[in-house]
């Protein structure tokens, strides 16, 4: 009897402990298998190469994160570049060329508005979006959607870009990027996709346009610009570098209230025979050597210089000429301005933002600090050459003193 009892515990723990690892294996087989599954499906939603297996259609909606970018000039065995194709009815394709891996963003991103689920969003767009003026326009038919700039104001720093683009943007078919948006100075490597993002909507035949003063002169930009689309438009606000250097000097000083004179910053030792080139201020003025490398990659028939002077004493000539170059018509003409006494500078009656008659801000058109003559002297003297090479290479006498 004892001995049944025993077999018969025996047997139901041995059932017991058969069961349980029979449980455990099951277990620990399905969390592998998942986890497998997981990381499959993960290193296909990262591999580039997955635009040979899916459809570009399943490619808009999946893809979260950019390839990384990189310029092509480099002998590194295998180079990724950043090219944007405004017609490309695919959304995101790889081609091979050579040894190059070519990610084509296209300029467009009519096709996956609703579903960029990038860092980068732009708050007051994503309202225009479903704004009561573009549910109309899609009542009209019209879809209005993000493109990559095909306009870029790329300089110069304190010519007057602010006004050139407020004053620009008055036009119907021109719609801008609110502030400066630094892509291709400072925020490259977050690829085109996080660029577009920053473009505000448009629907067909509209312009999108962005200015960003410091891509002038920054070496890496002409041919990052060029990569992103070969027909960009340039437009260069240029102003007599010894004012811009006043200006760019009496920016900074409105910030720090310690900063030394002009006068000590724009000379080595303290007399004014030998200018500092190094300082920032003086620099961006030789014109001349940043235009060289925007030469490189693009013809002059694609760059239109407007003279900052003449922006401030005529706005409407240079708005007309801008218009013309984009293959605009003439709508914004003298009707749109009126000089203001108090500020000294040409302001608006409306604009896109105020339908009342107002200036551009504080920061435009402010006071600059008296500068010795004989320092003033001496800059004009040292910009003379550059600036008459600017002229040669531009074709326009800007005629700065
Ligand atoms: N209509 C109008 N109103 C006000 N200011 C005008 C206007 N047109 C051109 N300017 C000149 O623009 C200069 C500022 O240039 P930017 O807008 O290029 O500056 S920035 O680089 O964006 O900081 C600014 O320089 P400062 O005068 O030194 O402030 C102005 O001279």
């Amino acid at each position: 009897m004892f001995v049944m009892n025993w077999f018969n515990n025996l047997s139901n723990r041995s059932l017991a402990i058969t069961l349980l690892i029979c449980i455990s294996l099951i277990y620990v087989s399905y969390t592998f298998n998942s986890c497998l599954l997981t990381s499959i499906s993960r290193t296909f939603q990262k591999n580039p190469f997955r635009g040979l297996l899916f459809s570009d259609d399943e490619l808009t909606v999946t893809t979260a994160t950019p390839l990384p970018t990189k310029l092509d000039n480099s002998n590194d065995s295998v180079n990724v570049v950043s090219v944007a194709s405004k017609h490309t009815s695919a959304a995101l394709s790889l081609r091979i060329h050579g040894s190059s891996v070519v990610h084509i963003v296209p300029l467009s991103d009519s096709n996956n508005n609703t579903n960029n689920n990038n860092n980068a969003s732009n708050p007051p767009q994503e309202a225009a979006d479903g704004s009561p003026k573009y549910r109309f326009l899609r009542q009209q038919g019209l879809h209005p959607s993000r493109h990559l700039p095909d306009t870029l104001i790329i300089g110069v720093k304190k010519s007057g870009t602010r006004a050139l683009l407020e004053f620009i943007r008055l036009h119907p078919d021109v719609r801008a990027a609110g502030c400066e948006v630094h892509f291709f100075d400072r925020h490259y490597q977050r690829g085109l996709r996080w660029y577009r993002h920053h473009m505000p909507y448009t629907i067909e035949g509209q312009i999108t346009m962005e200015k960003t003063p410091s891509y002038f002169v920054t070496k890496e930009v002409p041919q990052r610009v060029h990569q992103m689309n070969a027909a960009t438009k340039l437009l260069i606000v240029v102003r007599d570098p010894v004012t811009r250097a006043i200006s760019d000097y009496t920016q900074a000083a409105s910030k720090k209230s310690d900063m030394k004179r002009f006068e000590d910053l724009a000379f080595v030792n303290g007399s004014f025979a030998v200018v500092d080139t190094a300082w920032g201020p003086v620099k961006i003025g030789v014109y001349s050597r940043y235009l060289e490398k925007w030469l490189k990659y693009f013809p002059l028939s694609q760059l239109l210089f407007i003279s900052g002077e003449r922006l401030i004493m005529d706005p409407a000539y240079e708005i007309g000429r801008v218009q013309d170059f984009l293959g605009l018509k003439r709508v914004v003409t003298e009707k749109h301005f009126y000089f203001n006494a108090t500020k000294g500078f040409p302001c608006l009656f409306k604009s896109e933002a105020r339908s009342t008659p107002h200036c551009l801000g504080k920061t435009k058109g402010r006071n600059h600090p008296h500068i010795e003559e004989a320092a003033i002297e001496r800059l004009r003297e040292f910009y003379r050459p550059f600036n008459n090479k600017f002229y040669q290479m531009t074709g326009i006498n800007f005629a700065w003193p």
